[in-house]
């Protein structure tokens, strides 16, 4: 995975009953220590309220989780024993401080029998409500500082607004510094992504065109076909411009658009990011008005099953006004991107489930080659994170024959369509730079706070309107306003089949 290989320590996952737990974080430990990449040492405490023994708690909760969730589900026969001891199930109620001092006393007792000097992780995987109070009971009851290192690792949301970002985040450096916070964004750990800046900043085709000279514009689409699932109370508050585009979609927004780092050090790659943010065009409530969009699915269809609105899905209110679907045009006022504007576009229950981004590239002057030869396709880019993991180009060459006519094609590699690629899962990825103290894919605060500064004037015009929901059908790409946004510039969204022609 990379160079330096992870410390020993203990790992305190706080809401390790919980379903974040159970989907990603088991699995995620499961398919490192397969592969050889857990530090030896390393003990996992899981921390929740119900009653488990230690192996009610492995059958009920742990194996099941890896059995359902993890790429190496075929490999438990042999390492599920192993894997098991590392894990503690440690029963307490957050709120009771005589539980932190019993947690307290048994990681001591572990850190003797297992050899993990002092060092400890606490992930919060619990709601974000509890962040601050569990952090600071941390502190005042002596669970930290640690006797060897210490990190934190904080879960999304950040806060609902700047305001409540920042007191959060002064909750957590009342505990842990800058540099032992980790604040997940997920996306950054997905292995396309990690291969935006190699693709820019490792191939002389790219760097060179990689500006509004070339570009014409950008395309950002993050689309789900699942509905909000079991997480109706939190999304209800939340909603897809705080839930998707206030992180996923900025933080790709960066690596798109950043200059190049100076060195790939964490702080110099952080650098870049910020200086991104902060050049974002602000938006006021017209520019709002005329440039985000936002929807909320009603019933419809997806892959032929008939599906509920989102205000009959569970916990959410019947009268709700929570957006599933926001499109927005973005502009980077500075000299590489002055004029180019980003579309990013997010929702649920949409057609196909694909995170992608695309650069589209100017058109060239209509002089040799021009309609009698073809229709000349615009030149794309296109960077597909998920499902399909991979970069292809779009050129015009000459059809096979004897004239000029010109076809579109593609110069494509996919990374997962061979049988046997099986890329890590990101929070494989993230969990291993925690351990190893490698912070570059976790969001400094400057970058949550610049995030929160272009989107909370968005979250302001939509207050002061109150939108007219439902307005897209289950299956549908968002509302028809989210199509205009394009047309009216002259473009259109780039849609799967038009992208992806049969393989094979
Ligand atoms: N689930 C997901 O896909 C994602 C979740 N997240 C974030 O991860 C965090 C956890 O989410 P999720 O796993 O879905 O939540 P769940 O509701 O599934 O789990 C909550 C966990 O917190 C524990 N807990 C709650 N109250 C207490 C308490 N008073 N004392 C001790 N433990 C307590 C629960 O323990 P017990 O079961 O014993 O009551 C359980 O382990 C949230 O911040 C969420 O926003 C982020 C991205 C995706
Ligand atoms: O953070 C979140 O991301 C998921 C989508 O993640 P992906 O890896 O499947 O693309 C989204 O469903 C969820 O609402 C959001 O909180």
């Amino acid at each position: 995975m990379g160079l330096e290989r992870p410390y020993n320590c203990l790992l305190v996952i706080f809401g390790g009953t919980g379903d974040l737990a159970r989907r990603k974080l088991y699995p995620a430990l499961f398919n490192l220590f397969v592969d050889g990449f857990l530090p030896p040492a390393l003990r996992v405490i899981a921390v929740g309220r119900r009653n488990f023994t230690q192996d009610s708690f492995r059958q009920e909760i742990l194996l099941p989780s890896l059995q359902t969730f993890s790429r190496r589900a075929s490999d438990l026969d042999a390492h599920f024993e192993p894997f098991a001891t590392r894990l503690h199930y440690f029963r307490t109620d957050i709120y009771d401080p005589e539980g932190y001092t019993r947690l307290g006393r048994f990681l001591v007792e572990l850190e003797e029998a297992a050899d993990c000097q002092g060092n400890r992780i606490f992930y919060l995987a619990v709601a974000p409500d509890h962040f601050g109070p569990v952090v600071r009971s941390l502190k005042e009851t002596g669970l930290v500082p640690a006797r060897g290192w210490q990190r934190v690792v904080i879960e999304k949301p950040f806060g609902h607004d700047l305001p409540s970002a920042a007191e959060l985040n002064r909750q957590l450096r009342a505990a842990f510094s800058e540099v032992e916070i980790y604040r997940i964004d997920h996306y950054l750990g997905k292995e396309m992504i990690q291969n935006i800046m190699v693709i820019r900043f490792a191939n002389t085709f790219f760097e060179p065109v990689w500006n509004n000279k070339y570009i014409d514009h950008v395309q950002i689409t993050s689309a789900e076909t699942v509905g909000v699932e079991d997480r109706g109370g939190y999304y209800d508050r939340a909603g897809a411009l705080r839930d998707m585009v206030q992180n996923h979609l900025l933080q790709l927004v960066t690596l798109v658009a950043m200059e190049p780092p100076a060195s790939l050090a964490t702080e110099a790659v952080r650098d870049e990011k910020v200086k991104v943010l902060r050049s974002l065009r602000p938006l006021d409530a017209a520019a709002v008005n005329r440039n985000v969009i936002r929807g909320q699915y009603g019933a419809g269809e997806i892959d032929r099953q008939t599906v509920p609105p989102y205000r009959r899905e569970k916990e959410v209110a019947p009268d709700s006004t929570t957006e599933t679907f926001v499109a927005l045009k973005l502009f980077i006022e500075n000299f590489r991107w002055a004029g180019v504007p980003f579309y990013l576009r997010t929702g649920k229950r949409l057609p196909v489930k694909v995170t992608e981004i695309i650069l589209q590239f100017k058109s060239l002057p209509d002089i040799l080659y021009f309609k009698e030869y073809g229709e000349l396709r615009p030149n794309l880019l296109v960077i597909r994170v998920q499902p399909l993991e991979g970069v292809y180009v779009q050129l015009n060459a000459k059809r096979p024959g004897n004239n000029n006519y010109i076809v579109p094609i593609r110069l494509d590699f996919c990374q997962n369509c061979e049988v046997g690629v099986n890329s890590p899962e990101a929070y494989e990825r993230l969990l291993y730079d925690v351990m190893r103290g490698d912070p570059t894919l976790f969001t400094r605060w400057d970058e949550v706070e610049a995030a929160w500064q272009f989107v909370d004037p968005i979250a302001a015009a939509w207050m002061a309107r109150p939108p007219l929901f439902p307005n897209y059908a289950a299956g549908q790409w968002g509302p028809p306003a989210a199509q205009e946004l394009l047309i009216r510039d002259g473009r259109h969204w780039w849609q799967e089949d038009e992208l992806l022609p049969e393989r094979g």
